[in-house]
């Protein structure tokens, strides 16, 4: 019998979630096209991923910006010179694999960031062949995964596909920064397609090379927030996080700790407050998908693994029948690697002052140096001394006088009388500081195949997907009995289609159905998830009640076409299964 994934496949295309892109000219690997109900859940799952991580929060916004960016953005964020994976050659038949990921399936072992040398050297030692022809295999090289292409028709300029959405808020920082009245925290979020040049995509919606991300970049003043985040953990109260840190990894223990977020923070498991703050929304965020709080973890990066900007990074991940753990988010510590490389490359100030509570009374030291008298003094050795005076700090210079009465020079000693010492006190109003980021990084297309994963379910030889109600692509099905006499039947569709058309006018999606028995009816509305089907019957043509049954259970509860809408909006907000 074929797995959980292909029957997943099967399901996809027959009902119109998802299938490989252009499949009259024989389907291009790593592209996905989602049809009507793939649309509908992947948008669930990402009003469910705003309500969660931005709609809940002040100190939120949300920005779009182009997938198109001039080459100098990925030279700045140094994508040009990271964002790379090894590649082998088959020297026989010429495909192309992925270092690491072929080393993995024919060792076991994880080269996952290693150097091309160690990765060559497993290669030859282990003798891992091409898998498909069993040639041998090149040297490793790194290949770079950006998409290129040429801004304007002729002769343009070099620009690039994004991978990311991270640069799309570090270049907008400074005009965000002011749209939120010059406050931190501040939380950019941006949900958009990126494009990855992938080099051997074969793990169908896993691996693609165009998809949707949903990302968060977190700017924060890194020396108040043990301070700040106290206010924002209550509600992250409840969860309890699974962490597999880098420290057992590297014992060779794969054994999480199960810590809450407060714990992760005063352990020093996370080294930055936000990044626990947020990896508790995603723990929360995760399970309202439906996913059981022990089939996701968060996975720490070893150093050589993470990406050239993190400090710390875990990958949280879902566990599946198929594929073992699977990476659904990145979790990274960014610091302030990107805005300080923004600012060296643009030449734009990308400071936050932060104003202190009260002004603070500074006292700077100063040195007046008598140049006339000291030239005359000094005569052709005037230059040398000028050069080193001017090489030194006014705190330097200062020090050294009031310590030994005069600065040295070489053989020099340029005495306490060429200069007049002052100290000058001002009230300072506050200081410039470089925001650090943490950001959380989802996959949609990775979410989704999870999410259909966990709500795979047979009964009865029959596919019903358990999904929670709040995600479904329909939240309603409505059919009418076609049963009785000919008029009865006349009235029973005639009030079935006007509750489903004002079922729809109010806001809920709905899917009418008179096809078939009702029995099939319902099994084509398992098939896609919806969780409550509404049959109009011989009763409710005598006293306008219908049914409501229950997808998972098939649990009858009969309401008042009255009361049908606030009903069913109820239980898609409580996600209510009976
Ligand atoms: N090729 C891809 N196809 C589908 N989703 C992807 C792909 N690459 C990344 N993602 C999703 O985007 C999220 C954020 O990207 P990130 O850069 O952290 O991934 P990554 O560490 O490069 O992924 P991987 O190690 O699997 O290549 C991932 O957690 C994943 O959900």
């Amino acid at each position: 019998m074929s797995d959980v994934y292909d029957r997943l496949a099967d399901l996809a295309k027959k009902r119109g979630f998802y299938w490989v892109s252009y499949e009259i000219y024989g389907g291009l690997a790593g592209f996905y096209d989602f049809g009507p109900v793939g649309v509908l859940l992947k948008r669930n799952i990402v009003e469910e991923w705003l309500r969660t991580f931005v709609y809940a929060f002040d100190f939120m916004v949300e920005v779009e910006t182009p997938v198109i960016n001039p080459q100098v953005v990925f030279k700045a964020s140094g994508h040009e010179d990271h964002f790379t994976d090894p590649i082998v050659v088959c020297t026989k038949c010429g495909r192309v694999y992925r270092a690491d990921h072929l080393v993995k399936e024919a060792t076991g072992l994880n080269v996952e960031g290693a150097s091309l040398e160690e990765i060559y050297r497993v290669i030859v030692e282990k003798n891992v062949r091409c898998p498909e022809c069993g040639g041998e295999l090149s040297k490793p090289e790194n290949a770079l995964l950006l998409f290129k292409t040429e801004i304007g028709p002729y002769k343009g300029q070099l620009g690039y596909l994004r991978p990311e959405l991270a640069q799309g808020m570090f270049v907008n920082f400074k005009t965000l920064l002011n749209v939120a009245r010059n406050r931190l925290p501040l939380g950019i979020a941006q949900i958009g397609r990126v494009a990855r040049n992938e080099i051997s995509p074969r793990q169908g919606l896993l691996r693609l090379r165009e998809f949707t991300i949903m990302e968060l970049e977190f700017f924060h003043d890194p020396s108040e927030s043990v301070r700040e985040v106290e206010e924002y953990l209550p509600y992250v109260e409840g969860e309890t996080l699974n962490i597999v840190t880098a420290d057992s990894r590297e014992r060779g223990v794969e054994e999480p700790v199960t810590v809450t977020v407060r714990e992760s923070i005063d352990k020093g498991i996370v080294k930055n407050p936000w990044l626990a703050f947020w990896m508790g929304v995603g723990n929360k965020f995760v399970r309202s998908l439906g996913i059981p709080p022990d089939k996701t973890r968060f996975f720490e990066k070893l150093p050589h693994e993470r990406a050239h900007y993190s400090a710390q990074t875990f990958d949280q991940e879902v566990y599946s029948t198929k594929f073992g753990w699977i990476e659904v988010a990145g979790y990274a510590y960014r610091t302030d690697y990107d805005l300080k490389r923004h600012m060296d490359y643009s030449g734009v100030d990308m400071f936050y002052f932060k104003k202190y509570e009260k002004p603070v009374e500074v006292v700077k030291k100063r040195v007046i140096v008598d140049y006339k008298v000291l030239a005359e003094r000094l005569g052709e050795r005037f230059q040398e001394a000028l050069k080193a005076l001017q090489g030194r700090s006014q705190e330097e210079l200062y020090e050294e006088l009031s310590s030994k009465g005069y600065i040295e020079v070489g053989d020099l000693k340029i005495g306490r009388e060429f200069f007049t010492l002052r100290e000058e006190k001002s009230l300072v109003h506050g200081e410039k500081i470089v925001p650090h980021v943490v950001e959380p990084s989802y996959g949609v297309e990775r979410l989704l195949y999870v999410l259909l994963e966990y709500s795979y379910n047979v009964v009865e030889d029959r596919v019903v997907l358990k999904l929670p109600p709040r995600l479904a692509p329909f939240h309603v099905a409505v059919f009418p009995l076609m049963a009785g006499s000919r008029e009865e039947h006349k009235a029973m569709v005639s009030l079935a289609r006007g509750i489903a058309q004002s079922l729809r006018e109010r806001g809920l999606r709905v899917v009418y159905d008179e096809e078939g028995s009702i029995g099939r009816r319902y099994a084509r509305a398992d098939e896609i998830g919806i969780p409550y089907a509404v049959t109009v019957d011989h009763q409710s043509l005598q006293d306008n009640t219908v049914t409501i049954r229950f997808r998972d259970t098939r649990r009858q509860v009969r309401v008042g076409v009255g009361e049908l809408h606030d009903t069913i909006l109820k239980y898609l907000r409580d996600n209510t299964m009976i």
